[in-house]
């Protein structure tokens, strides 16, 4: 009798889990908008679940799948999500309705996790004013004046590999770019000479590759609070990694204190970030506290250096598979060094319209960050169509699916440079190319980011040719954990001394 009465209530437990994840399956039949089937419990994450296939890949498939279609309707285990396929929505969705979409709907909690308060995790009422204030740190001429720091770390890295291709052994370029990239963030975003590069033992190498390292905990955690906010509030304070949070914090008070006491001045994030403390007028509602700083300058680390180090890591791996295009990338290097009296200048690298066009590529290629989150803030119609969505819905933006679009790219995996000469990038609808986004949410460090992998780039390649070697993967595996698109194994490439 016991065993019946648990297996019935086992039943209905079951019964109402069921109920309770389909409750929306007909969400998107009922307006019409084409989709997968969805799966239960999964929906149409199942792969992501298991961890079988990064998510823009993944998406890339319904956006393939759904051709012709302006909208794709799929199911986040039981949340009706949209991915927007059409490139004049897209524009609507970052650009011109702005105001509908202006949050990724990401939960935070800064009693839980301090540095969460940070540009990309915030919400419109707190973003707005902040994104003001931090806009002019990364202007073209505050770039120009902290140049000087990103080409000392451009030596440093230089004499590096130097000794690293004496040794004649594969190097792993994702952890030497990653170690470049870390002094350059390290360097502007907390002023201090970090040693990533030189020394292994590096703190702030250690804490890079804590955040970006992939666990149980860090799933779990990001499960809960999308999934369950009110529990996150409560457990989610002893799942941070306080490591992290205290290495960073103290790091950037203690950098805060030194330079006024020592009255110090570099023209980098640091004192920008003074400086926007020192006169937060204009801030609405935000209190900027040496918290609020130190989460920009996280933020600026974590969003900066691995994105830009993948991207290097990428550029180097096709610039190994493409000789032809590796020499003429060098011969242009060496020809806007030569015009600047052999000074590698700001002027110089803009100069560089080749260089422009491989790294414009890569990003096509391997955009590092593969999807977009956007939630409506009020109940939208899509231009053109009768589908609403309710107000706190979600949709993606497929930045992997529009980059390898076979009608707009065609064989997109062939690594081309030429489809971004100007005339070519006139023809395209501009959609099918936002590594960086667009719009007023768009990546707020994009020049930054631009010169950072340029200045990388171009040290690496005026000295040394990069081959491929029996240790490298073609074509490589994507790692299907991380939320960076990123390959599963290391790029192993061979690196030789060019003679002068
Ligand atoms: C190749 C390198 C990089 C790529 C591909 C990249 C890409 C992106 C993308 C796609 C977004 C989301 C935009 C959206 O949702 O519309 C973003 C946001 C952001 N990125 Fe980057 N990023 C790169 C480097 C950097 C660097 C170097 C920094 C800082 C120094 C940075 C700081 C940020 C911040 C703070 C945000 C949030 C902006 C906001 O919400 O207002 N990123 N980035």
């Amino acid at each position: 009798m016991a065993a019946l009465e648990i297996l019935c209530s086992v039943a209905v437990v079951f019964i109402l889990f069921y109920y309770y994840v389909t409750r929306n399956y007909n969400f998107w039949k009922q307006r019409h908008v084409a989709g997968p089937e969805p799966m239960f419990p999964f929906g149409n994450f199942k792969e992501i679940t298991f961890g079988q296939l990064p998510i823009g890949i993944l998406i890339k498939q319904y956006y393939d799948q759904f051709k012709g279609e302006p909208m794709v309707g799929i199911f986040v285990r039981s949340l009706p999500t949209l991915i927007v396929r059409d490139p004049e929505l897209v524009k609507d969705v970052l650009i011109k309705d702005f105001t509908s979409f202006p949050n990724r709907g990401i939960h935070y909690n800064t009693k839980v996790d301090p540095l969460s308060e940070n540009l990309f995790m915030l919400k419109e009422t707190k973003w707005r004013p902040l994104r003001r204030k931090l806009t002019p740190v990364f202007t073209s001429g505050k770039l120009k004046q902290m140049f000087y720091l990103l080409l000392e770390c451009g030596d440093v890295f230089e004499k590096y590999l130097d000794h690293l291709s004496e040794k004649n052994e594969p190097i792993e370029c994702r952890d030497i770019t990653a170690k470049f990239t870390t002094e350059v963030i390290g360097t502007c975003a907390f002023g201090l000479k970090t040693d990533a590069i030189a020394d292994d033992n590096s703190e702030f190498r250690k804490m890079g590759i804590r955040v970006f390292s992939t666990s149980f905990m860090k799933t779990l955690q990001f499960i809960l609070r999308q999934s369950m906010p009110w529990l996150y509030n409560i457990l989610g304070k002893c799942m941070a990694d306080w490591v992290v949070i205290d290495f960073f914090t103290k790091s950037i008070k203690d950098t805060i204190e030194h330079r006024k006491q020592n009255n110090i001045v570099r023209h980098d994030f640091i004192d920008l970030l003074i400086d926007m403390k020192e006169h937060s007028d204009n801030m609405s509602d935000v209190d900027v506290t040496d918290n609020l700083i130190a989460a920009q300058a996280f933020i600026f680390f974590v969003a900066g250096f691995e994105t830009s180090s993948t991207t290097m890591s990428n550029a180097l791996y096709e610039l190994a598979l493409n000789q032809d295009i590796q020499d003429k990338l060098r011969q242009e290097i060496k020809e806007e060094i030569m015009k600047n009296n052999g000074e590698l200048t700001y002027e110089a690298v803009k100069d560089m319209k080749y260089l422009h066009m491989v790294f414009q590529e890569t990003l096509r290629k391997y955009p590092p960050a593969t999807v977009m989150f956007r939630v409506v803030n009020q109940p939208y119609t899509f231009r053109g169509t009768n589908v609403t969505i309710p107000k706190d819905h979600r949709v993606i933006i497929p930045i992997y699916g529009l980059h390898h679009d076979p009608e707009v790219y065609p064989s997109p995996e062939t690594f081309d440079p030429e489809r971004f000469t100007a005339e070519n990038v006139k023809a395209r609808h501009p959609m099918y190319f936002i590594p960086f986004s667009d719009g007023p949410r768009n990546c707020i460090g994009e020049r930054f980011a631009v010169y950072q992998t340029k200045v990388g780039l171009i040290k690496v390649l005026i000295n040394h040719k990069v081959d491929v070697c029996e240790k490298t993967k073609i074509p490589y595996e994507f790692n299907t954990r991380a939320f960076i698109l990123t390959p599963k194994d290391g790029i192993y490439l061979k690196f030789s001394k060019l003679s002068a």
